[in-house]
Formats: C-alpha cells, sequence, structure tokens
C-alpha cells in the first residue's frame, strides 16, 4: 500500500452516509438481482435482444457523469472510511455480494446468501469467490483504527465443496509480529467449515501513518464532495 493510494475526503456527516447509501444499496440490489436473473432467465431470444437494448439505455444515462477510474477510498474526517467500490464488500459494487463484516469481541463475522452469480463447480461456490470473501475477512480482521494492512500470504484450505446458498464468515488474530499480523479465517455452511484460510497481513513500510491520510485528504476538496448525488 503506497502513498499514491486513492485516498479523498468526502465532507459528510453520518446521516449523509447514510442517506447516500439509503439511495446506492438498493440499486446495487437490483444490479444483482440483473445478473442473478441474465444467468437464469429462460425466456425466448427477442426477450434477451429487448432486455440488452433496455439495460444499454440505463447504462447510457448513468455514463453521463462518472469517475475517470475506480472509485477509490472515500473518509470523512473523522476517518469513517468508504470503501464503496470494494470487490468484495462495496456499497456500490454488484459484483460484491450483499456482505457486511463485523467485530464483536474480536471476532470478524459476516453472514451472506451466495447464489448463481458465484457458482463455480455446479451447485456449488467458485473456489476465487471463497478465497475472495476469506481475503477480505483476514483484510478487516487485521484492520485496526480502520488503518488496513496488506495481505503478504494467504494460504486456502478447501476441506469440502460450498453448497450455493446461506454462509457464514469467522475470523480472528492469532498473533502479532512487528508490522505482521496473523490471521485466521473460516467459511462455513450450516454443517460446518467448509474452508479455511490462514493470512499474514502486513502493514508496510511505506504506509502513510493515520495523520498523513488526514492531511492528504484535508489537503484538497474531492470532486464530488459538494454534489447533492450519493
Ligand atoms: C476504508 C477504511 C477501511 C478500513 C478497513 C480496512 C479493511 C480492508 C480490507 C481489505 C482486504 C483486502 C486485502 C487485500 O486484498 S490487499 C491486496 C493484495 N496484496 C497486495 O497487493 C500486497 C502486495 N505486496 C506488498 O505490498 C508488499 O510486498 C508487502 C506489504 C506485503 C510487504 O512489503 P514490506 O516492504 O512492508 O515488507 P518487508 O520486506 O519490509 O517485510 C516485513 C516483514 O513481512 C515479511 N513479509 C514480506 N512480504 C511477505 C509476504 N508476501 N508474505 C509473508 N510475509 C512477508 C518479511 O519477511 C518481514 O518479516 P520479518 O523479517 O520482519 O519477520
Amino acid at each position: 500500500m503506497s502513498a499514491d493510494m486513492d485516498f479523498r475526503l468526502e465532507d459528510i456527516d453520518d446521516a449523509e452516509i447514510a442517506r447516500r447509501l439509503s439511495i446506492v444499496e438498493p440499486l446495487t440490489d437490483s444490479v444483482r438481482d440483473l445478473v442473478d436473473a441474465v444467468i437464469r432467465t429462460e425466456v425466448d431470444d427477442a426477450e434477451l435482444i429487448a432486455a440488452r437494448t433496455a439495460i444499454e439505455a440505463i447504462v447510457t444515462r448513468l455514463r453521463a457523469r462518472q469517475k475517470d477510474k475506480g472509485y477509490g477510498v472515500a473518509f470523512t474526517r473523522d476517518f469513517t472510511g468508504m470503501p464503496w467500490g470494494n470487490a468484495a464488500t462495496g456499497a456500490r459494487n454488484a459484483v460484491a455480494p450483499p456482505l457486511r463484516l463485523s467485530k464483536v469481541d474480536g471476532v470478524t463475522r459476516g453472514d451472506v446468501v451466495l447464489g448463481a452469480a458465484y457458482e463455480g463447480p455446479g451447485g456449488h461456490v467458485h473456489g476465487g469467490i471463497a478465497a475472495l470473501l476469506l481475503d477480505q475477512l483476514v483484510g478487516e480482521t487485521a484492520a485496526a483504527d480502520n488503518m488496513p494492512s496488506f495481505t503478504g500470504t494467504l494460504t486456502v484450505r478447501y476441506l469440502r465443496p460450498t453448497p450455493l446458498g446461506p454462509v457464514t464468515l469467522t475470523g480472528r488474530v492469532t498473533g502479532t509480529e512487528g508490522r505482521k499480523t496473523f490471521v485466521h479465517g473460516e467459511l462455513s455452511d450450516a454443517d460446518g467449515v467448509t474452508v479455511e484460510a490462514d493470512a499474514v497481513m502486513i502493514r508496510p513500510k511505506s504506509f502513510p501513518s493515520r495523520d498523513q491520510i488526514s492531511a492528504a485528504i484535508t489537503g484538497h476538496d474531492t470532486p464530488t464532495a459538494d454534489k447533492p448525488t450519493p
């Protein structure tokens, strides 16, 4: 993680974050629903072509005004992070399942339903998706005070196939050594653990301090900070 990461200020409060999420999360859910529908639909070719035309019109509307590249990581002045483009948990990212992780008593936990969009072996979760979710899990488990570490090494062990459907993620820190944090993570279905991971998470020596990030984000205004749209 280097100092040229895309940190930026969104000078907003919790109420404004909630307002924006109340608009974008249902949109993201609708796009997830669309992905699921495209995978599972059995309508005829004419319907598929009509659907494509309608979707292309929506894409054109959304592209009327947009960022040059990824969403980046926005922070408020009190250091609330908004990684809304994140591939595993981003509130604006329909590629990500609707997973929210939270930490209670040192254990990070989240529940999510993995549907057709996450299939690998028929009826089962793709191994890369399991690894993605476990990577996010160990990342959030290692993060302290909203300051992330990078995944140095992620060792994933697939114990048995994970059926599509509800899964639970749990992670905990197993040790620290200098800038390294060791984390164990598990992905489980109703019958127990299906995939487990051990990670070495590293706070890079070049990583900016919280004060440096604060200075960087408050030193310039984000182009979107004063816009009313979420
Ligand atoms: C917005 C707010 C969000 C807040 C929540 C955040 C959640 C975020 C969730 C995001 C989740 C998503 C997460 C993602 O997807 S993170 C993205 C995927 N990961 C990367 O891209 C990492 C790329 N690699 C690097 O940046 C550097 O190589 C790192 C940072 C890893 C080390 O570079 P650095 O120059 O700092 O290292 P050093 O040479 O001083 O060595 C230091 C120590 O580390 C040991 N070592 C070195 N490399 C490795 C290795 N690969 N495995 C094991 N150990 C390693 C080394 O032996 C030494 O140990 P010791 O000799 O001291 O004992």
